[in-house]
């Protein structure tokens, strides 16, 4: 049997103001910098040791790593930055309130701006200057790959190759893996991971800063997986994800 942890990162700025997010490169709060070393501590309570971390492009889930890995004495550990990993492109939502956003438009559309399968938010312009196109981080990244919005389909057609090609072979290979990502990049794996239809996708929400661990079997296929740490309090971290596109 495997196992692998996946970890959003903690509490942003930009969860805080309630602002859709996506490729915007925003801090994490002080709250988040609590979360993501608490995550440590319930690692390393736990008995969790790593081999290798991957984490995106995005310093919320970066940072989140370091902590992590400092709480756990392991910032050692190497630790792979791949751009796929990022969250989902907000596209032109981007910047704007969430409870704001569905005043105006109401909470229907914006759950199917944020949790739909395969319908993306409005795009960003071309020559918006908030696109990736000249930020060095993607200088490696051929330009038709960066998006300008993103559907959760999309999210997955990018995910799935870093799985398959990089993170899969190597927890073949033996190696303990730590994920620190993002609530659509790690909803995009597990919906792949778990098989959950494009339907029920929509019902999952990822709370901050709370190690998820997979058990997987000889071929990568779940077998159960289980958050480590309060059950209480992830439960209400996670409807509280779920109710943040409502309007007030
Ligand atoms: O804003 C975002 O990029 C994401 C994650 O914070 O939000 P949501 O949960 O609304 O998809």
């Amino acid at each position: 049997m495997y196992k692998i942890v996946f970890m959003r990162h903690g509490e942003s700025t930009w969860n805080l103001d309630n602002r859709f997010t996506g490729w915007t490169d925003v801090d994490l709060t002080e709250k988040g910098v609590r979360e993501a070393r608490s995550a440590g501590t319930v690692l390393k309570e736990a008995g969790f040791s790593f081999d290798l971390a991957y984490t995106s492009v995005l310093k919320r889930a970066i940072r989140t790593l370091w902590l992590t890995l400092d709480e756990m004495d392991m910032m050692w550990l190497p630790i792979k930055n791949d751009w796929r990993l990022n969250e989902r492109h907000y596209g032109a939502l981007q910047g704007l309130d969430k409870a704001e956003t569905a005043a105006k438009y109401g909470d229907a559309q914006v759950l199917v701006w944020r949790r739909s399968y395969d319908t993306p938010p409005p795009p960003l312009a071309a020559d918006d200057p908030r696109n990736s196109f000249n930020d060095p981080r993607y200088a490696n990244v051929a330009k038709e790959s960066i998006p300008l919005t993103e559907c959760l389909k999309d999210t997955v057609a990018r995910v799935m190759p870093a799985w398959d090609e990089e993170i899969a072979p190597a927890i073949r290979a033996g190696k303990q893996i730590l994920i620190s990502a993002h609530g659509n990049s790690l909803r995009a794996l597990i919906k792949m991971l778990d098989g959950i239809s494009d339907e029920d996708i929509v019902g999952l929400n990822i709370p901050n800063g709370q190690p998820l661990v997979y058990e997987l079997d000889a071929e990568l296929k779940p077998i159960r997986h289980y958050y480590l740490g309060d059950q209480e309090a992830i439960a209400a971290a996670v409807a509280a994800v779920a109710n943040q596109g409502k309007a007030r």
